[in-house]
């Protein structure tokens, strides 16, 4: 029989009416980017359903496909190569690296951005060729003050430098910052209007005692404590085994944590966030891997350090090409 208290009917209209919007929400995601990739069998068992039943049945099959086998095209996530310098150069190899970046050719569908020391950065942000960004190594979480030889998002932005590489092993390892302060770093600076490449990594000895999931989760939960907004923000795996010894990551081994990653993302984070973060590959990334590295659906670029001081670098910003 019918309910008739008028308190339970209103209260069960109401939670109708706002479930119906949150699955229409979910409709119109899933309309835009999952419809193209269900089979046309899942398309008809869809249509034999309310709005709720085929936005659920479409949204799983959706994230079935995308952390199973890898978001297929990368789902609209724009190729990013980024250049780590390191503490490298003097103002003769700057414009060294100036001019095989403006002879390029770079591949308009990547985005290029050159992680330069800091005395170099107003330098390279006059004289890059346009499409080019520039980021810094580093940056303080504090707008000024008494912190001798930091420099601060605020600098950063007056002369128009606008991302900040963060988090790298180097910085971790030599200079002692722990998850919490590069969370912070990552959270001030996004504050303050910049974009950020957030680094995570597991050491040899983590990947040995098979610790390399549990690291680089706890490495992105450190920052998903303190930030909500990842429009901004760009991850780069580099195993720290990896970096400057020559030794790459497979494909395989790379694309298998950069799933893991997107998947952890998906459950702790967002949907969304996951189907949209993009993750680089960091670790002797040369000219003759890039190909192959970038073949792989969850690999969405890379971060370069040695490579980027040399021609070759133009080579890997047109892995995808
Ligand atoms: O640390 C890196 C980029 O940030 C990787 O360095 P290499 O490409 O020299 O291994």
């Amino acid at each position: 029989m019918a309910d008739t208290c008028p308190a339970r009917v209103i209260a069960y209209s109401s939670f109708k009416i706002v479930s119906n919007m949150f699955w229409l929400t979910r409709f119109s995601f899933i309309a835009k980017n999952a419809w193209p990739v269900v089979s046309p069998q899942l398309q008809q068992r869809c249509f034999s359903n309310g709005v709720g039943n085929f936005s659920k049945t479409l949204l799983l099959q959706f994230q079935q496909r995308c952390f199973s086998d890898g978001c297929p095209g990368g789902m609209g996530r724009k190729f990013v190569v980024g250049g780590n310098w390191k503490m490298n150069g003097t103002k003769k190899q700057v414009d060294e690296i100036l001019d095989f970046l403006k002879k390029g050719p770079l591949n308009a569908d990547t985005e290029v951005i050159v992680g330069v020391p800091a005395v170099y950065l107003d330098y390279v942000k006059c004289n890059a060729p346009p499409g080019v960004e520039v980021a810094a190594q580093n940056c303080y979480k504090a707008e000024k003050g008494a912190f001798t030889g930091e420099i601060s998002a605020l600098m950063l932005k007056d002369i128009n430098v606008g991302w900040v590489i963060l988090g790298h092993s180097e910085r971790r390892q030599i200079f002692g910052e722990t998850d919490d302060l590069i969370a912070e770093k990552v959270a001030f600076a996004l504050d303050s209007g910049l974009k950020v490449i957030a680094c995570i990594g597991e050491t040899l000895q983590e990947r040995e005692a098979g610790k390399t999931e549990e690291v680089v989760f706890r490495q992105i939960q450190a920052i998903a404590n303190k930030i909500k907004d990842w429009t901004n923000v760009v991850i780069a795996y580099e195993p720290v085994w990896a970096i400057g010894t020559g030794k790459t990551a497979t494909p395989e081994q790379a694309q298998e944590v950069h799933k893991a990653l997107r998947g952890y993302i998906c459950e702790k984070i967002s949907p969304s966030v996951a189907e949209s973060v993009r993750i680089q590959y960091g670790g002797s990334v040369t000219g003759a891997n890039c190909k192959d590295l970038g073949a792989k659906p969850d690999i969405d670029g890379f971060l370069v350090g040695g490579a980027s001081l040399k021609p070759e670098f133009v080579q890997i910003v047109n892995a995808r090409q």
